[in-house]
């Protein structure tokens, strides 16, 4: 299906955009592994913040309104030879095969404009703490580096490196980590505490495994775009800005630049893909991998994982088709690892016949894969459609057979069929959630406008945004390049980034998802891409 055969309609998903390329270069080059060494010593934009700006996210408030622990200001907290930087992931929706996923078989999933953005300030060598200012959770935590568990991650029979495969937690490390756990969010309720408590200790696995005692004291904020817990991926992009950002600032990564040979660029997307993974295990408990590769390597992919104890198989998308997808938020929260163990209950007490509808999942995906490789594809856009969106409604079914659906979704599912414009399936995790819609061609504007109406009125939300886009990116210094060369950029400072007003404003001021020429941004480029 060509890009113009594929109908666009307001607040529907779309398929790639013409692709932003970074025009500046990036003059970083390849690190070697320096895992004990601050990026004090990487090139010298010797840009900082002022003390005021590195504290601001301490002296935030928690959301059970007490004051965390702020650092010694009397000094200049910031590190003035390692510039604040930014990375960004995106969310993803899976199109077909969740579930099924994590029990072996394919699913296609492609990365969307919805971004999370990580800036990381590196504090100066006095400050020895560590702060995660997780700003859409309310989190805000310090922790003294010299007091975490660093013997036992760095016992040799434990020690990890920056290229190793990791597929399971190591329990005695889990353990190691959970007594400094503790003190996150206490007093805060009970259901929102864990959700700080996953993103606290994916952090910290990933610090212990990757850093060392004398990494250097930063604070590490984060803003989201992806709603939390929504079928969207929020967790994996925010795994994949952790493990991106950590692997940075222990100089083991090489580029993003603009000539990076695309081997190249591989290697490190793997890299920040694999721990990613490691921070999705924390979180998740039995991650399929899936979330994380794309929102590490972008665009769209074929997953598959056979075998946990090795890579997944991986087949990129280039060609992907421009779906008109709607992409509706039931806003009824729930958790991807709850949603997992049902269908790992149900597999139990039900073993043929959960495994046979897993099987016919995968044949699902199999038949959209094998459609997407055709050399048909455009030859009947009409026709495609009608592939796909059958595909969804018969993945969809299998899902409810599961169990894994909800009366939200059920009614989003309702409203699209009564208007009769398209094929719907929850996407993620489900038991609330998003849905996906993909309209059908002939589907009349207004009859669509009449629907979006009926859902806003019924309380669900619509998320703008495109399919198929780049993968991790990094912004380093955290200065946007759009200024004349004696202006420089834009500073972006931590009170800047905290105070940019919701969604739009994180957009407006640093958002790669949907703006075209935000020069600054780098994105590693696979070789397929
Ligand atoms: N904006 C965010 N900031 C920090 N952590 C987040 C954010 N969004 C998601 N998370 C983490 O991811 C978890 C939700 O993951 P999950 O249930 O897999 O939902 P999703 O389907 O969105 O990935 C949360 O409990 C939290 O730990
Ligand atoms: C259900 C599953 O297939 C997808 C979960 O996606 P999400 O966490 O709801 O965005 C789990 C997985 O693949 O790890």
């Amino acid at each position: 299906m060509s890009a113009a055969s594929a109908r666009q309609l307001n607040g529907s998903v779309r398929g790639p955009s013409t692709a932003r390329r970074p025009v500046a270069h990036f003059d970083d080059t390849l690190h070697t592994s320096l895992p004990d060494r601050s990026l004090s010593a990487m090139n010298g934009h010797g840009d900082h913040l002022d003390s005021d700006s590195a504290s601001s996210s301490t002296s935030s408030t928690t959301t059970n309104g007490t004051k965390p622990r702020r650092p010694n200001m009397s000094r200049k907290a910031s590190s003035p030879m390692a510039p604040a930087f930014m990375v960004s992931a995106p969310g993803k929706v899976i199109v077909y095969g969740e579930h099924a996923v994590v029990h072996g078989r394919a699913a296609l999933a492609a990365a969307i404009s919805l971004r999370s953005y990580l800036l990381v300030t590196t504090l100066s060598k006095s400050h020895r703490t560590i702060t995660l200012n997780f700003r859409d959770l309310g989190l805000a935590h310090t922790w003294n580096i010299d007091e975490l568990p660093w013997d036992i991650f760095q016992q040799p029979s434990k020690k990890k490196f920056y290229y190793d495969l990791v597929t399971a937690l190591d329990p005695e490390l889990v353990a190691a980590i959970e007594p400094h756990l503790e003190g996150v969010s206490k007093g805060v309720p009970d259901e929102q505490r864990k959700n700080h408590v996953r993103s606290a200790s994916a952090f910290l696995y990933l610090f212990l495994s990757l850093g060392s005692k004398q990494s250097p004291g930063a604070i590490y904020t984060l803003r989201s775009n992806i709603p939390t817990g929504a079928g969207l991926g929020s967790s994996a992009s925010v795994c994949v800005c952790l493990s991106s950002a950590l692997l940075l600032q222990i100089r083991t990564l090489a580029g993003p630049h603009p000539d990076q040979p695309p081997e190249e660029a591989e290697t490190q997307i793997e890299r920040i893909n694999r721990w990613a993974f490691v921070g999705e295990l924390c979180i998740h408990g039995n991650p399929s991998g899936v979330d994380n590769t794309v929102a590490a390597g972008g665009k769209a992919v074929i997953f598959k994982r056979s075998d946990y104890l090795k890579p997944p198989d991986v087949t990129f998308l280039p060609d992907f088709p421009e779906l008109p997808l709607l992409l509706v938020d039931t806003r009824q929260s729930r958790s991807t690892s709850t949603e997992v163990a049902k269908v790992g209950e149900l597999k139990k007490a039900h073993p043929i016949v959960t495994e046979s509808i897993l099987d016919a999942i995968d044949q699902v995906t199999c038949s959209a894969h094998s459609l997407i490789e055709s050399p048909n594809l455009d030859s009947n856009p009409q026709s495609t459609i009608e592939h796909f969106g059958t595909l969804i409604r018969i993945n969809h079914g299998f899902l409810v057979s599961l169990g894994v659906s909800h009366p939200r979704l059920e009614r989003i599912r309702e409203l699209v069929d009564y208007a009769d414009i398209g094929w719907t399936k929850l996407t993620g995790a489900g038991g609330g959630g998003c849905a996906i819609t993909l309209l059908r061609p002939d589907a009349k504007p207004e009859v669509v406008r009449e629907l979006e109406s009926k859902l806003a009125e019924e309380g669900f939300t619509k998320y703008e945004s495109t399919l198929g886009g780049d993968g991790v990116g990094v912004l380093y210094p955290a200065v946007l390049r759009n200024g004349s060369d004696e202006e420089g950029g834009e500073e972006i400072d931590q009170q800047k980034f905290e105070n940019a007003d919701g969604p739009e404003g994180i957009e407006r001021l640093v958002g790669v998802g949907t703006h075209e020429k935000r020069e600054g941004w780098k994105f590693w480029k696979r070789a397929t891409q």
